[in-house]
């Protein structure tokens, strides 16, 4: 092997100040060098390990590891490794020309792009030239596994200048010397880059050393097979990646190798029906490597509450975002975990309906979200999401379509679903309805109203109505009117009394003959109004219907008793007393009567009494 000469050289770039610009750019992200450099590190270790297991590689491998040391005084952080190391032609060929050409590549995509910016840092692997976005000299003191190499060092002042000259090294292996610009001392901090490592080395597949420990785990459970694995293992892991999570419901452990590679475990949190702001997020790695969680494109919509991570080699990591979600291998992984989750819940839906109706207050908010979201998880979901109604039982839609579809198909064959938003509240409807041997839905959940919207749109001939929406035999009107026991000018005098003695234009009132056991009067607010309003509040946007004010109908029962004694009473004012009564009352039973209004209705009521 022809002996290293001292050599002084231009690197070739057209860019001439390329690292005043390199660090303008990566600003917000420098400390992503660490990332590269100890990942550069890694590979160069596993490099020598393939050769030894190709049988290109004789020698002593010894115990493979990447060592990072911090030098306060010197102000230096040098990054060792015991892996392949270079030779001076490599280092030529390898940091001269190939790592600079990405270095100006990434200069060349990105330098008008300022706007991007905080997108492209992280997922573009800058590569070693990252080193000068804080060092504002760098060593390379390197020998080579081959035999009977020579130990170089390459030294460059972060000017496009660099200098290669002979000098000695013990083993074979590459040492990383970054002497730390004025500007970027906050990384001569032990705490400092112990963060650093924790964030993006944490499961390199080599020993990482730092301040004389060992600060990763080489061999974290996603890269072993499953039948390898234990319920415990899969917690343990859990604790390992969220030490203040609670335990998880379940997991999925991912493993796909064509068309694109992937693995990862995916845990489902217990989430209950907060939508709370979630500090554990989905992780995304890169062969171990730790490359963000915000893992936005790469993960469905739907499944970002999940907790846990996904590594793949296939993710375009050196591209913007918007590159990023027309990536084809991105639709393509978006697609499969979304399959595989469909499938891994259908699999406890079927093993374990207990357990899985147990788990549903959870998942089900996935669920449904998932559905309202993804077409391709509602052909499977619509399988095994259940409903769940107000005595606590569940069904899946089939069974329930099953269930009540004989007592509350309409006059046009539509079946009508029965739900409550809010039970404590409307309880008294809920009570009507049960009468008449309805079932109710327990709608409660915050995704519920979209929810519901979607299975009117997907399911054939299904309308929901909230049981306060109007009276039951409107809500499901099968074509059979009550007799009145009041003649039609009676139900007119009546409306008109009511009208008077309520004397508000925001209410409807009008008179049906109902059975006597419902209550003299009931207040409804028509589904239609109703959930528009609540759309637009949800969606906090002014709307039309958000501004529209509210209006209830007043519904009086012509067939109650109390009514017949309205309409017999002969004293104007003991009439208007009754009228008030009856129409606080329905008010109460919904909650309505608040205020001046119920301390009047109480006091109204007390002295009725002695
Ligand atoms: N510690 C090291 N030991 C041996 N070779 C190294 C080491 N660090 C860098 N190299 C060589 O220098 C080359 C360029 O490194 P650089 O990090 O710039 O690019 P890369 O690793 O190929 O790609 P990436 O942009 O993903 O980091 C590497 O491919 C490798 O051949």
């Amino acid at each position: 092997m022809e002996a290293v000469q001292t050599e002084k050289g231009q690197i070739s770039i057209h860019t001439e100040n390329i690292f005043p610009i390199i660090k303008k750019f990566l600003y917000s992200d420098h400390e992503i060098f660490l990332r590269e450099l100890v990942s550069n590190a890694v590979d160069a270790t596993q490099k020598l390990n393939q050769l030894a297991s190709f049988g290109e590689f004789g020698g002593e491998l010894g115990e493979l590891k990447v060592t990072v040391s911090l030098d306060e005084e010197a102000k230096t952080i040098t990054i060792s490794d015991n892996g392949i190391g270079m030779t001076a032609d490599e280092i030529k060929k390898y940091i001269n020309q190939i790592a600079f050409s990405g270095a100006t590549d990434f200069l060349e995509k990105y330098k008008d792009k300022t706007d991007d910016k905080g997108q492209i840092i992280g997922h573009f692997g800058l590569g070693f030239y990252s080193a000068f976005m804080v060092a504002e000299k760098v060593d390379i003191v390197t020998k080579s596994y081959r035999d009977g190499a020579e130990a170089v060092r390459w030294t460059c002042d972060g000017s496009t200048e660099f200098e290669l000259t002979p000098t000695e090294r013990a083993d074979r292996g590459t040492d990383i010397i970054l002497h730390i610009a004025p500007d970027s001392e906050e990384f001569l901090s032990k705490s400092r880059l112990q963060g650093i490592l924790d964030k993006y080395a944490r499961f390199l597949p080599v020993a990482v050393e730092f301040d004389e420990k060992v600060v990763n785990n080489t061999n974290p459970i996603w890269t072993k097979s499953p039948a390898d694995l234990t319920d415990e293992d899969y917690k343990n892991f859990y604790r390992e990646l969220y030490p203040m999570g609670e335990e998880p419901l379940f997991w999925i452990h991912l493993n796909v190798d064509y068309p694109f590679n992937l693995t990862g475990i995916l845990y489902f949190p217990r989430i209950k029906n907060e939508l709370r702001f979630q500090r554990e997020k989905i992780q995304l790695y890169s062969r171990q490597v730790f490359i963000t969680d915000e893992v936005k494109d790469v993960v469905p919509d739907f499944l970002m509450m999940l907790h846990g991570v996904i590594d793949s080699p296939d993710i375009p990591l050196n591209v913007s975002r918007s590159f990023l979600q027309a990536d084809s291998n991105v639709k393509k992984i978006n697609g499969y975990i979304t399959r595989k989750v469909a499938d891994k819940l259908n699999e406890l839906f079927n093993a374990d309906r207990k357990g899985f109706e147990e788990k549903f207050d959870d998942i089900g908010l996935f669920i449904k979200y998932g559905i309202l979201s993804d077409d391709k998880f509602w052909e499977k979901a619509k399988n095994f999401v259940l409903l769940k109604n107000t005595e606590g039982v569940f069904t899946t839609l089939d069974e329930y379509r099953e269930k009540v579809q004989a007592n509350q198909t309409d006059k046009s064959e539509t079946l009508i679903m029965l739900y409550t938003s809010d039970r404590k509240q409307q309880d008294a409807y809920i009570e009507s309805a049960r009468r008449r041997g309805y079932d109710v839905l327990l709608m409660d959940n915050v995704i519920d109203a979209h929810f519901i919207n979607a299975l009117e749109q997907k399911l054939e001939k299904v309308r929901f109505q909230r049981v306060d929406a109007d009276t039951l035999d409107k809500l499901i009107d099968k074509g059979l009117n009550n007799e009145s026991v009041l003649s039609e000018a009676d139900q007119t005098k009546l409306k008109e009394v009511f009208e008077q003695v309520l004397d508000n234009k925001m209410l409807h009132v009008s008179v049906e003959a109902q059975p006597t056991d419902e209550l003299p009067v009931t207040i409804t607010m028509p589904e239609f109004m109703r959930r528009m309003k609540d759309m637009s509040a949800l969606s906090g946007e002014q709307s039309f219907y958000g501004n529209l004010p509210v209006t209830y109908n007043v519904v009086v029962n012509a067939n109650h008793p109390l009514i017949g004694k309205v309409l017999a009473e002969s004293d104007a004012d003991a009439q208007k007393a009754v009228v008030k009564q009856v129409y606080d009352l329905a008010l109460l039973s919904q909650n309505m009567l608040t205020g001046a209004d119920l301390t009047a209705f109480v006091k109204r009521t007390v002295a009725g009494l002695v």
